[in-house]
């Protein structure tokens, strides 16, 4: 099997949400993301595989030697997603420190189970979902910096969402995302969280979640140079799909994501694409 074909099938097995905003891309850009997005997968598969903390970061060590060789002369990655990626990488000038951050990102989470302020949570999810809003960005082609920062910022308020639509799951492996200062100001004990038992408390701290991170896609759009717009597209669509997840988990009543995961269902999703792609998304 190529490298490609590799990536292509992690991307198509991952039936994740993000998928039907490359529908609409050149075969060229599809590719590149595919790849990226196998990347991701992968790293985050190698953490969720091992039940022991050191045997994962044995793992991601030998993940980080071998991301290394591709920007190494002469040398060539082992694993076929770093092999793709070294093509990737190459043909779209993406940088080496944003990929391995991805990887610190990876670590951060085999020693963080709490974060105590939100701005320790917002570095973990730079180096999860910030660096990749970049990389998307940079294969999707910009001509002003500027949207780097609105990927960034997209990034932060997609992983945000994630952390909210996860929660009850993420309690289950014994790990709250949501910042330790937050629990206290809005009086919900962990234990709250870990036994998944709803409160009035919770249902606010809740409240509060989903209104930041509306107010986090907010600022990311505010931030995309108009000249930007079209090319960064299939970024706006990624964004669109988990903004709606968001509105889905804010209908729901907030709290219930203790006790299930929402969904977005898949024909609404590709409805969703098509609908930004040709209207745009604001959210
Ligand atoms: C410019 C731009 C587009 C920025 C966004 C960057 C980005 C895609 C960050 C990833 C954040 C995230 C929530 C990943 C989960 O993926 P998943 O496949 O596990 O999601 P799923 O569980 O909902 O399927």
């Amino acid at each position: 099997m190529t490298p490609i074909a590799y990536c292509r099938r992690k991307a198509r097995e991952s039936g994740s949400s993000f998928l039907a905003a490359f529908c609409f891309l050149s075969a060229e850009k599809k590719d590149a993301l595919t790849v990226l997005y196998a990347y991701c997968r992968e790293l985050d598969d190698a953490v969720d595989d091992c039940s022991d903390a050191q045997v994962a970061k044995t793992v991601l060590a030998w993940w980080r030697s071998d991301a290394a060789k591709i920007f190494a002369a002469g040398q060539t990655p082992e694993h076929p997603v770093n092999q793709a990626l070294q093509s990737v990488s190459a043909q779209f000038a993406l940088p080496e420190d944003e990929l391995t951050e991805i990887i610190n990102g990876m670590e951060m989470d085999l020693h963080h189970v709490r974060y105590a302020e939100f701005d320790d949570l917002k570095y973990y999810c730079y180096r999860v979902a910030g660096v990749v809003g970049r990389l998307i960005a940079r294969i999707l082609g910009f001509r002003d910096p500027q949207t780097l920062a609105y990927a960034e910022t997209l990034g932060l308020a997609l992983q945000l969402t994630n952390i909210i639509r996860d929660v009850g799951e993420d309690a289950r492996k014994g790990r709250i995302y949501l910042p330790m200062s937050e629990l206290q100001r809005f009086n919900v004990p962990a234990q709250t969280i870990l036994s998944a038992t709803p409160t009035p408390a919770f249902a606010e701290l809740m409240a509060f979640q989903i209104d930041r991170a509306g107010q986090t896609y907010r600022e990311a759009l505010a931030l995309l140079p108009e000249c930007d717009r079209k090319a960064q597209k299939a970024g706006l669509v990624m964004g669109g799909i988990y903004h709606a997840l968001l509105q889905e988990i804010r209908l729901d009543g907030g709290e219930n994501v203790l006790k299930y995961k929402i969904k977005i269902p898949n024909p609404r999703k590709m409805r969703l694409a098509l609908k930004i792609w040709l209207c745009g998304f604001a959210p």
